[in-house]
């Protein structure tokens, strides 16, 4: 981590990622059928509740009491479309935060146009890889107010000033699918219990990063890297983070 002005270290992301455990807050996921499953467990290995409805007709009910609504833009059916501005309005009823991940909106004239619909709430914090990010440049700047997450092998989180980077992971994360998307439901888990929208990213992707340098360490190959980023993620304690951040943070 650098660029950080106030302090962010191993106890900081601890003290997050004990909330989380603690809290169990539950995180509503609309999210593609590619990346439904490896989210699910990521929350679950993180100490979050996943829940997944799309029905139109249930997803606010079922949101309703989330500590966090994720968006996310792949595989999305017509069904999907609809359910997106109903967890839009009990976002915005309820004070529910919110995390857009733009999956390949630089293919989809659909998904910029839901994209915009989304950044139109205020506070959304959006998850991407750099080309979702280059191609919502112009959208997010005339939203305003956006944290943007652009991953990669460092991470940049960025809002208003602040500009804060990740420098930890492995390049087997992005040799299996979903990964992303998974981090993207981590962000809005740690989001739910820590009202710094861009510590709480930070701290989703260092946890995520440190656990995926850990998983590497055990694995064969990117098959048994996602079963082992699990099991890390699930066993990660302080005492490893500040062994991988170090004391400068
Ligand atoms: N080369 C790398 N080195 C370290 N970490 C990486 C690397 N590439 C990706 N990551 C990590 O992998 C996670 C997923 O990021 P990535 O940018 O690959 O998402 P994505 O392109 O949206 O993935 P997907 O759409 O397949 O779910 C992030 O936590 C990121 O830090
Ligand atoms: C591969 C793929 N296609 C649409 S969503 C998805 C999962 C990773 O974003
Ligand atoms: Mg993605």
């Amino acid at each position: 981590m650098s660029g950080m002005n106030d302090s962010f270290d191993a106890a900081r992301v601890a003290s997050i990622l004990a909330r989380v455990a603690k809290r169990r807050p539950r995180i509503h996921c609309l999210t593609n059928t590619v990346a439904q499953n490896v989210t699910a467990n990521m929350l679950l290995a993180f100490g979050a509740v996943p829940s997944m409805a799309s029905h139109p007709e249930e997803v606010a009910a079922v949101a309703a009491g989330a500590g966090a609504i994720l968006v996310n833009l792949g595989t999305l059916s017509p069904e999907g479309e609809r359910a997106i501005p109903k967890l839009l309005a009990i976002a915005r009823e309820r004070d529910i935060p919110l995390v857009l991940d733009p999956v390949f909106v630089e293919l989809s004239p659909l998904r910029l146009r839901l994209a915009e619909e989304v950044l139109k709430q205020p506070g959304v914090i959006v998850r991407g890889n750099a080309a979702e990010m280059a191609a919502l440049d112009a959208v997010m700047q005339s939203a305003g107010g956006v944290l943007r997450v652009t991953t990669g092998r460092i991470d940049r989180i960025e809002g208003g000033e602040r500009v804060l980077s990740v420098a930890h992971g492995h390049e087997w994360m992005a040799r299996v699918t979903g990964l992303g998307c998974a981090s993207s439901a981590l962000v809005a888990a740690c989001r739910a219990v820590e009202p710094d929208a861009a510590i709480a990213a930070a701290a989703a992707l260092t946890a995520y990063g440190i656990a995926g340098e850990i998983a590497a360490e055990r694995a064969a190959g990117p098959g048994s890297f996602a079963m082992h980023l699990i099991d890390a993620l699930a066993g990660l304690d302080e005492a490893a983070l500040r062994a991988r951040m170090g004391s400068a943070a």
